[in-house]
């Protein structure tokens, strides 16, 4: 075995002493301040310190059995202390979010596939929060927040999750007896996917049919509970189980969920929103659609995911490619360039780097708006939901889609190693991918945003005034179809990308109009979907800009003079690399000629150059310990080599000389051919 010497790799060192700003000055941007700073490396180092987690097992090489034993082990260390220090740190929901908003990185460390307690808060809390009345609240509330019992949300069937107006599982409520009686009529209604639900969770809130007086009143949510808190044994009447092998999301835990005349007591139903009374009438909500306020609540928190998802793989690219020597520039170089060298490795990576900083920009604005949004909708207004709803979906998709695909051009920016289990990307890349299918398939949420965007159209045609992130479509409608002259500076890009926008818009409107007249309107949209999720796809792209403009308009008011050109260049990039990606759309819709597109390239690899000195500085200000990041290519001290090694004499193979398959298959295989 070779010696190995684990001092700071010198090409890294290099690199750093080449960046010109204060990195420490971005982490407390990206993190919201240096207290805030300090406060998560507290909390990281209070979760990641303990040595009982065992981190430095690596879990790929166990069974998917011993996967969920040691997940369920390692949950089981990591939430007594979350709740000690919720308790330490005063108690409040506040408090709580700042354990959780820091737990996001931490836990990456912790639960690589994925955590089998992470629907308990995410999401059964959530909706306890959310629609349960005030005696429901106190009843529930206290024993989840002191994991008294642990729940999951269980919507999604096996012939429904999209559609979840068809859900089939049935709740009938029974007067005589002031129960609900909940049944699975059919194999298609089985609750199949509910994260921890297999083995793990004894409760869980089921979306049902409701059926009262011998009419169906659509779904609601009911607590049940599904196994005994006692001997964990399914409740009478429960079948519950786990689905098996996934792509990733191994210790998820999700799992299936029968039942037969299974009877939950009147006050199981959840009634903030829809109201049962005790002779079984059934109240109408004030706004239909509140029973999806769950989903749309962890579409928001999903964008923040995804900042963590790509900044760990940002990170790792970054420094391994300035670490990993090959390939000469000019034949007769002696020594082989850092990979990074090449611009096309430059543009794999730093375009990544600036859509960090923008979904960072983006996350934070939509929780703002989210809870905004919620408080009004606590007083009574729904007004702006279907403006949340059709933000949050297309955020849902187009940032995880994005995370997907990022993070497969960064393992690819990492040749061959990148392809190791150990360089962190397979596991970057199963969550990443998960996360487009659920909470809403991508598709599905691309044209629940055109829907509004459509109904926005019309309304901007109407001449009617439109909220504040349509805007666009009004100057549009204005133009009466003349074309935007194409202006290069960052806000004239924005202009460009709603010109685009809003012509997709337009003639996806048109197109809907002419099919119209031989099809229902629902007929026409779905004949127009390719076009529909491209305009949603488009106005994401406006909503993501026009934040990242406004937000960095403002940080760059408060950081030094180095700090600004940092932020100003990741703007650059971010619009001028989205805005070449797009160019076919623009096209249609902005005066812009051949002239203009060389000089965006020309803006484009300025813009790389100038990123070469930054990015390790940036990455580095991300703040991700060597723990969460957990790659053997992207390591702080940039011992790639070493690292790799190390992670190979880990193989189970490696334990013994020769493996007993030799003597059982090998040998005698040779031998014959003798
Ligand atoms: C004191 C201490 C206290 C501590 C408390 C702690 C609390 C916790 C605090 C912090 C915790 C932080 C933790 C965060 C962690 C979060 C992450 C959690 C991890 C979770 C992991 C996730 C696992 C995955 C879970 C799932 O997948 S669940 C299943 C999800 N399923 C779906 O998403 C299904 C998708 N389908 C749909 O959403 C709908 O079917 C549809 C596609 C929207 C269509 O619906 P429907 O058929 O009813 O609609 P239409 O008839 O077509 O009508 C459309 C109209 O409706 C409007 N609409 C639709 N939805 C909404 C909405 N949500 N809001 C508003 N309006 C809506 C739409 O606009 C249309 O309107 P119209 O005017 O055009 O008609
Ligand atoms: C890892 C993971 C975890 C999950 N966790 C949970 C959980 O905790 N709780 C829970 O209840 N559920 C959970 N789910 C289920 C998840 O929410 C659903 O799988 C998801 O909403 C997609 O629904 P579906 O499976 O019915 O897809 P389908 O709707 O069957 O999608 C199949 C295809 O049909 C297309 N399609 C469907 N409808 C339309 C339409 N109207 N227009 C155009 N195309 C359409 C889709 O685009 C897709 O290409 C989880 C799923 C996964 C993968």
């Amino acid at each position: 075995m070779p010696a190995i010497s684990k001092t700071i790799n010198k090409d890294l060192k290099e690199e750093r002493d080449k960046v010109k700003f204060n990195i420490e000055e971005f982490t407390n941007w990206f993190y919201g301040g240096s207290e805030k700073v300090l406060e998560k490396r507290k909390i990281e180092n209070y979760f990641l310190s303990d040595k009982s987690l065992n981190l430095e097992t690596d879990t790929s090489y166990l069974s998917y059995k011993e996967k969920y034993e040691e997940a369920i082990r390692r949950s089981c260390i990591v939430y007594p202390k979350m709740l000690k220090l919720h308790q330490e740190l005063g108690g409040t929901e506040e408090d709580f979010r700042k354990i959780m908003d820091n737990l996001r990185y931490t836990m990456s460390a912790i639960q690589k596939e994925g955590n089998p307690f992470m629907l308990h808060f995410g999401m059964f809390t959530v909706t306890i929060m959310n629609l349960a009345n005030d005696e429901q609240l106190s009843e529930w509330l206290p024993k989840c927040v002191n994991c008294e019992i642990l729940g999951t949300y269980a919507q999604t069937e096996l012939g429904h999750g999209t559609f979840i107006k068809k859900l089939e599982t049935t709740a009938t409520y029974d007067p005589k007896t002031k129960e609900f009686v909940l049944n699975t009529p059919t194999l298609t209604a089985y609750k199949w996917w509910p994260g921890n639900l297999g083995h793990t969770v004894n409760h869980a809130i089921v979306m049902a049919q409701l059926y009262t007086k011998g009419e169906c009143c659509g779904i609601q949510p009911f607590i049940v509970q599904i196994r005994d808190l006692e001997t964990h044994k399914p409740m009478p009447g429960i079948t519950v189980g786990d689905i098996g092998n996934k792509v990733g999301f191994q210790t998820v835990n999700n799992g299936f969920l029968a039942f037969n005349n299974v009877r939950i007591p009147y006050k199981n139903m959840l009634m903030k929103s829809s109201k049962l009374s005790e002779d079984g009438t059934f109240i109408k909500p004030k706004n239909a659609k509140q029973n999806y306020g769950t989903m749309v609540f962890v579409r928001v928190y999903m964008i923040m995911d995804v900042v963590v998802n790509m900044s760990r793989a940002a990170t790792i690219a970054t420094r391994y490619s300035m670490v990993r020597r090959q390939s000469p520039i000019n034949p007769n170089d002696e020594v082989e360039p850092k990979i990074i060298e090449h611009m096309t490795q430059q543009y794999k990576i730093f375009p990544a780097i600036a859509k960090v900083i923008i979904y960072k920009c983006m996350a934070d604005n939509l929780r703002n708006l989210y809870q905004q949004i919620t408080l009004e909708g606590t007083k009574g207004s729904f007004e702006r939901a279907p403006e949340l709803h059709a933000l949050s979906c297309c955020l849902k998709a187009v940032c995880t889609n994005d995370a997907a695909k990022t993070t497969e051009i960064l393992r690819l920016a990492c040749g061959g190693h990148g392809f190791l289990n150990s360089s962190g990307f397979a596991d970057n890349y199963k969550n990443a991918t998960a996360a487009q299918t659920y909470e809403g398939e991508n598709t599905v949420m691309l044209l629940q945003t055109a829907r509004f965007l459509i109904k926005s159209f019309t309304k901007a045609k109407n001449g009617e005034k439109l909220t504040e992130g349509v805007f666009y479509l009004n100057d549009f409608v204005k133009r009466n179809g003349k074309r935007e002259p194409f202006d290069d500076s960052i806000r004239g890009i924005l202009r460009a990308i709603q010109a685009a926008a809003a012509g997709k818009i337009s003639s996806a409107w048109k197109h809907i109009e002419e099919k119209k007249k031989f099809l229902t309107v629902e007929e026409a949209t779905n004949q127009t979907g390719i076009e529909l999720i491209r305009c949603a796809e488009l106005h994401c792209y406006v909503c993501l800009l026009q934040t990242g403009i406004e937000e960095i308009e403002q940080i760059i008011k408060n950081v030094s003079p180095a700090l600004r050109e940092v932020f100003k260049n990741v703007l650059e990039l971010y619009a001028i690399d989205n805005v070449l990606n797009m160019i076919g759309d623009i096209l249609q819709h902005v005066d812009m000629t051949n002239a203009d597109i060389d000089k965006l390239q020309k803006r484009l690899e300025a813009v790389l150059t100038f990123f070469r000195s930054s990015a390790i500085g940036i990455v580095d200000g991300f703040d991700l310990s060597d723990a969460v990041v957990s790659s053997t290519l992207g390591t702080y001290d940039g011992n790639v080599y070493e690292n790799i090694f190390e992670a190979a004499m880990k193989s189970p193979l490696n334990q013994e000389d020769v493996n007993k398959s030799f003597h059982l298959y090998l040998k005698p295989f040779l031998k014959s051919n003798l």
